[in-house]
């Protein structure tokens, strides 16, 4: 009988998550049926979207959502040798069961020396988010100049670095000093603080005078009010993320967006990942080789112990995260 330790939401969040919203349980697993397998997380994901996701998908008492990287301990079902690691969706757990339908297992040509936590990563839900929301959403052509903010995240890091690849100018705004310098280390063209520039407007300006082709948004508020101006004519928007808004308990108000929509004639478009299910092994193996080929650098921000998941989710909305933040159980 093996015990697993859960997270679950004992309380909703009201505005920012406290760590008393969440209670530590522990679980008797029961044995194996034929057909089934036992599953260990080694890493699990702290990610934004769980903050939205919890109000409209979870119930106070559920197993806070979640995917980790884990590896197969016991197998009853033959398509599943144990010793394996695969990504699941089974919440914010130290071992669980399943019956093999909902596992990914990581790429084929995964190599040994690579960290395998880098599935939630870079080579994981956050890299194919900047991978389809570039590609098919922003749809850059070589020349043009995109703007990222979050830039030092997950999703940020690698949108800067794929629109390098493909040929673009790329500014971005993160939210300290250091995250800047990593920025330029990892081949922005511009960067620079939004926290402590004193217009943000002036900073958009001055890092890119003629405007942005291009606007991989996963803040909105008020930085996408300001920078939706500093667009260019056909400029193109891509609302991946709110993460200025999701602890908000009274919804902000405009200034809004329809005049410089019409007068600019912007397309602004509203995306999930999930809508590219069908295409993430074609992103999947492009990751993973310009990871490989070193064109991709990848940072994460580990934080040790399972106990620690709900400070490492407070940590990383806080902006305490340089790239992608896991956790180590
Ligand atoms: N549409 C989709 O399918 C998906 C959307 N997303 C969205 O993409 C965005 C980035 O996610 P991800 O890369 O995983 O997370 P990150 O690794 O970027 O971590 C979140 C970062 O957001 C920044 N941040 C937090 N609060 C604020 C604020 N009030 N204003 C501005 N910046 C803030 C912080 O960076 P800083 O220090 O720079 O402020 C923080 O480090 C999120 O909005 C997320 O919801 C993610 C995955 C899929
Ligand atoms: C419970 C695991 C769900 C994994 C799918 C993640 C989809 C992320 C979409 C993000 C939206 C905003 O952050």
């Amino acid at each position: 009988m093996v015990t697993a330790k859960v997270w679950v939401l004992k309380k909703h969040f009201e505005g920012f998550p406290k760590i008393s919203n969440f209670d530590l349980k522990e679980i008797e697993l029961p044995n194996l049926k034929d057909g089934e397998l036992l599953l260990q997380s080694v890493f699990l994901s702290v990610d934004p979207y769980m903050r939205p996701y919890s109000r409209r998908d979870m119930k106070e008492g559920d197993v806070m959502i979640g995917t980790q990287v884990a590896r197969i301990v016991e197998s009853k079902n033959p398509a599943f040798t144990v010793g394996v690691f695969v990504v699941a969706r089974s919440g914010w757990r130290t071992h669980f069961i399943s019956d093999g339908k909902d596992l990914q297992a990581l790429p084929s040509s995964w190599p040994e020396s690579l960290p395998r936590s880098l599935a939630l990563g870079t080579i994981g839900m956050p890299g194919l988010t900047a991978y389809f929301g570039l590609l098919e959403v922003c749809k850059t052509k070589p020349g043009e100049t995109v703007l990222v903010n979050a830039a030092a995240g997950a999703v940020g890091s690698v949108v800067g670095q794929l629109a390098k690849i493909w040929g673009c100018k790329v500014v971005g705004c993160a939210g300290s000093d250091d995250k800047v310098a990593y920025l330029k280390k990892i081949g922005f063209d511009e960067a620079f603080n939004y926290k402590t520039v004193t217009s943000l407007d002036e900073a958009l300006r001055k890092a890119s005078p003629d405007g942005y082709d291009c606007f991989f948004d996963n803040v909105g508020g008020e930085f996408a009010s300001v920078a939706i101006n500093q667009m260019k004519k056909y400029g193109r928007i891509a609302v991946c993320g709110a993460i200025s808004q999701y602890n908000d308990t009274v919804p902000q108000k405009g200034p809004y967006v329809q005049i410089p929509m019409i007068f600019k004639e912007l397309r602004m478009e509203g995306f999930l990942v999930t809508s590219w299910n069908n295409r993430w092994e074609e992103g999947l193996k492009a990751l993973l080789k310009w990871v490989m080929e070193g064109k991709v650098k990848c940072h994460e921000q580990v934080t040790e112990g399972f106990e620690n998941m709900p400070a490492a989710f407070i940590g990383m909305l806080k902006g305490e995260n340089l790239g992608k933040a896991v956790v180590k159980v």
